[in-house]
């Protein structure tokens, strides 16, 4: 078996807001390998958030430990985990998070005006299907649209983990499926290993791999012989 690009190891997370304690994670334990497109389904409030936040390096854990190849998560500084996501994660949120102002080519080109080795933007739009449509403002694009702009914006800079946390939440059926293929291009043709949160079980056929959270805990993990295309879910 090859080395996970991801470990994680008994993960907790409490959140304290006044004499309440929320337990979101109650024990994680959990390997990703490169390459892998993982779909991670379950309830509202069973830790999906949490868990994509904490390998991400926006949060960290109560305890436990958590891995991206030598890079030590847990117990790291705000400096490191910014240094972490900056070269290594690409996010791709429900809601886009784009810039009104600014181009569709202007939002992917902030991120690339800051990375190492960035793709160029036309290509990160390329790979979205959006090149037609640079110079379109948010404004005047679709929502499925703004998330494929939101996704070449993610990709620009050549992430190694590509997590995406509802990425289709907000859109019909259709439009999603959509941006599901672009995600699915992104993972075949660069290799991110990419984990997508969803409440959408049909979406999980995407999957190489299912995760099932419930109650702060991994309960269900399965492994898809047969892979959907995008282009054959609708829901
Ligand atoms: N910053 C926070 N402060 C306090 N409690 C929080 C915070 N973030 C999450 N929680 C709580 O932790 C639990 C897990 O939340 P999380 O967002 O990880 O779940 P989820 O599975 O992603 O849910 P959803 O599908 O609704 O987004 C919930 O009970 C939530 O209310």
């Amino acid at each position: 078996m090859t080395t996970p690009t991801f470990h994680a190891s008994d993960l907790t997370k409490t959140y304290r807001a006044g004499e309440v304690e929320v337990q979101a994670l109650r024990g994680v334990t959990l390997d990703l390998y490169a390459g892998e497109f993982v779909v991670l389904l379950g309830a509202s409030g069973s830790g999906k958030s949490t868990l994509l936040n904490i390998l991400g390096g926006l949060d960290v854990p109560t305890s436990g430990e958590v891995w991206y190849r030598d890079h030590r998560l847990h117990g790291a500084g705000e400096r490191e985990l910014t240094q972490y996501r900056r070269e290594h994660v690409g996010f791709v949120f429900q809601f886009y998070n784009l810039i009104p102002s600014l181009t569709a080519h202007e939002n992917v080109a902030l991120v690339t005006e800051i990375a190492d080795d960035p793709m160029p933007v036309a290509a990160a739009l390329a790979s979205v299907g959006l090149e037609e449509r640079c110079d379109h403002f948010p404004a005047q694009l679709s929502g499925g649209e703004q998330q494929r702009v939101a996704i070449a914006r993610a990709i620009a800079k050549r992430p190694d983990v590509l997590l995406c946390d509802e990425p289709t939440g907000a859109l019909d059926a259709a439009t999603g499926v959509r941006v599901l293929a672009a995600l699915e291009k992104v993972n075949r043709d660069y290799g991110t290993t990419t984990l997508v949160i969803t409440h959408n079980a049909d979406i999980a056929r995407l999957a190489h791999r299912v995760l099932r959270m419930a109650d702060g805990r991994i309960v269900g993990e399965t492994r898809n012989e047969v892979r959907a295309t995008a282009a054959e879910l609708s829901w």
